[in-house]
């Protein structure tokens, strides 16, 4: 790129001087003593109160039209002399050789007279550890300069926007997934971290050329990275990193109070706080590594990528720190991965929590719809066993008194509409009461189910067996005539007759019945106007009474028999 735009690295032609040179009463430069240079940015040599360095840069004959210096950074303020006349100044540095610092922004610094050989002088003022001129010191057309800075700026504001829009996507996502407390601090972070590229970005002093200002947001974003950070792990792990997390970012905040308080109160640079600053980073950030590894329970593959970001982050602030202490050669945004890794591991780690939560609400959600079906289910079922008991004898199962009314009611309304003919079967076992008494109570049940048993065998599917009393059994028997209902009762008859139990001491009982029909076919060939009973409601009232009397005819004739009724 160099080439292209015809821009030279300076890296001959340097002298220095320790200690302040007169410019002011005599310019005695030409018989100052100068020591050649061959490594601007590490000047040896310098007794402990030194804190003006003056550097000398012999420039060869160039041809060049607007000829510019570039200066990446000054530790700290600077003059620069051509001809013996001041033609740039950054900072004031007064003639006691006093300064102040003035913020880190880059320089181009105008030669006059380039198109001979000529002499430039660097005035440098610094009572930091550093010295000098740090990162590219290059020479070439002011445009081109130019050119190259902001190229370099946007591939920053690249970076500066990737971090904002994760940023952004991560708190929005956690406050509507109301997991604000990880949505913030992982905003937060990357908003601090966004304002502390953005005022270290070369653009910033373009956009506001006041780089004392832009120092300040840039030194206190980075103050309280670790704070962030620290805020980050606490609402991300559990256990004891959550401790070490709140120490982190009480350390942070004590160091930025006492910063802040130091530059207040007693007048003390805030710049003298980054050289502590740094290894107190190395050391919190550490803290919060190893802190990560403790925990007890196995890392997730999200709480691998949360240590993979915070790994990236102090990796590439560490290059950063080691650069800015020439321990490294000068990287351009080395840093700027590093934070940009950073984000993008917590956003992948967010969206992947958002799909586990998803995957994990849907299989709650399934299995909710399952139990609720198995309940319903269940619940489906006993209703029916209840609908079905409440209908049921106890002991034959067969239909009890009740609904024996009520369904015999709806078949007698229905044969009515019909117009089919209908009969009702009433029957009693004869002399029951002695099968109890000499068998007992218990054979008197196995008789009753037995005959129970066989009454159901002997009806159809839809005829209505019942329970009517103790001993006592109906059948109602729809669209049966005369016919079917005669050899109904004749084959329930002999089956009756044929029900044999045998008891434990070998004996065989047996049972004969009593019963009454009545068969209603005349009834219904001649219409609902019949004089005999018009009234459906009392229709099987009225069957049950003739049925009854019947029953009672047989047992008055010496029981075991049959007696019809037709209507
Ligand atoms: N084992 C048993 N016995 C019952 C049940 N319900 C009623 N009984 C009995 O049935 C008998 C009915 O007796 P009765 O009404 O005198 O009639 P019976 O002995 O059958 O004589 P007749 O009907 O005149 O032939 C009584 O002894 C009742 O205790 C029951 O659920 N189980």
């Amino acid at each position: 790129a160099n080439d292209e735009l015809d821009i030279k690295t300076l890296e001959s032609g340097w002298s220095y001087h320790w200690g302040d040179v007169s410019y002011n009463n005599g310019w005695e430069m030409q018989t100052a003593e100068w020591k050649d240079l061959a490594v601007f940015d590490d000047v040896p040599g310098r007794s402990n109160d030194a804190s003006i360095l003056w550097l000398k840069l012999s420039l060869p004959a160039g041809h060049w039209r607007d000829p510019y210096i570039f200066v990446d950074s000054i530790d700290l303020t600077v003059q620069v002399f051509e001809n013996q006349k001041m033609t740039y100044e950054f900072g004031h540095i007064s003639l006691a050789g006093l300064s102040q610092f003035q913020g880190w922004p880059w320089h181009l610094i105008p030669v006059m007279n380039a198109d001979k050989p000529t002499e430039l002088y660097f005035r440098i003022y610094s009572n930091y550890p550093f010295i000098g001129l740090s990162g590219e010191v290059v020479i070439g057309e002011k445009s081109d300069l130019l050119q190259r800075v902001y190229k370099r700026g946007m591939t920053g504001m690249v970076f500066i926007v990737i971090l904002f829009v994760a940023g952004i996507l991560v708190t929005t996502l956690g406050i509507i997934k109301r997991e604000r407390r990880i949505a913030l601090s992982t905003g937060l972070l990357s908003f601090d971290l966004v304002l502390m590229m953005f005022a270290e970005n070369e653009l910033s002093q373009v956009i506001l050329n006041e780089p004392l200002i832009w120092r300040y947001l840039a030194a206190f974003s980075y103050f309280l990275v670790p704070f962030f950070l620290g805020l980050v792990v606490r609402e991300w792990f559990s256990g004891v990193v959550r401790r070490i997390a709140l120490l982190v970012c009480i350390v942070t905040c004590t160091f930025v109070a006492g910063v802040i308080f130091a530059s207040v109160s007693l007048d003390v640079s805030f710049i003298h706080a980054y050289g502590i600053f740094d290894g107190l980073f190395i050391l919190l950030v550490l803290a919060l590594l190893i802190g990560c590894f403790l925990r007890r329970e196995p890392l997730s593959f999200q709480d691998g990528l949360v240590i993979f970001g915070i790994l990236a982050l102090f990796l590439s602030l560490l290059m950063d720190m080691f650069s800015a202490y020439n321990f490294l050669f000068w990287i351009a945004h080395a840093g700027q991965w590093g934070l940009v890794f950073f984000t993008l591991a917590m956003l992948t780690v967010y969206l992947a929590k958002d799909r586990d939560q998803q995957v994990s609400l849907n299989l709650l959600m399934h299995s909710l719809e399952k139990q609720v079906a198995e309940r319903t289910f269940e619940l489906t079922e006993s209703k029916k066993q209840l609908e079905q008991l409440a209908q049921e004898d106890f002991l034959t199962g067969l239909l009890n008194r009740r609904s024996f009314v009520d369904q015999g009611k709806r078949e007698l309304a229905n044969a009515l509409r019909h117009h089919q003919p209908f009969a009702l079967v009433l029957f009693d076992i004869d002399h029951f009461k002695n099968i109890n008494d000499n068998y007992g109570h218990g054979v008197g049940d196995k008789v009753l189910e037995k005959l129970a048993d066989v009454a159901k065998r002997t009806s159809r599917e839809g005829d209505l067996v019942c329970r009517y009393g103790g001993e006592e059994f109906v059948i109602l028997l729809p669209q049966s005539n005369t016919n079917d209902a005669r050899s109904f009762v004749k084959r329930l008859h002999e089956a009756l007759n044929n029900i044999s139990l045998m008891v434990n001491n070998g004996e065989r009982i047996c049972i004969t019945a009593s019963i009454g029909i009545v068969i209603f076919e005349q009834f219904i060939a001649h219409g609902e106007d019949n004089h005999i009973y018009p009234e459906v409601d009392k229709l099987l009232e009225f069957m049950l009474s003739q049925a009854d009397e019947a029953m009672y005819e047989v047992k008055d004739s010496g029981r075991n028999g049959i007696k019809e009724r037709a209507f």
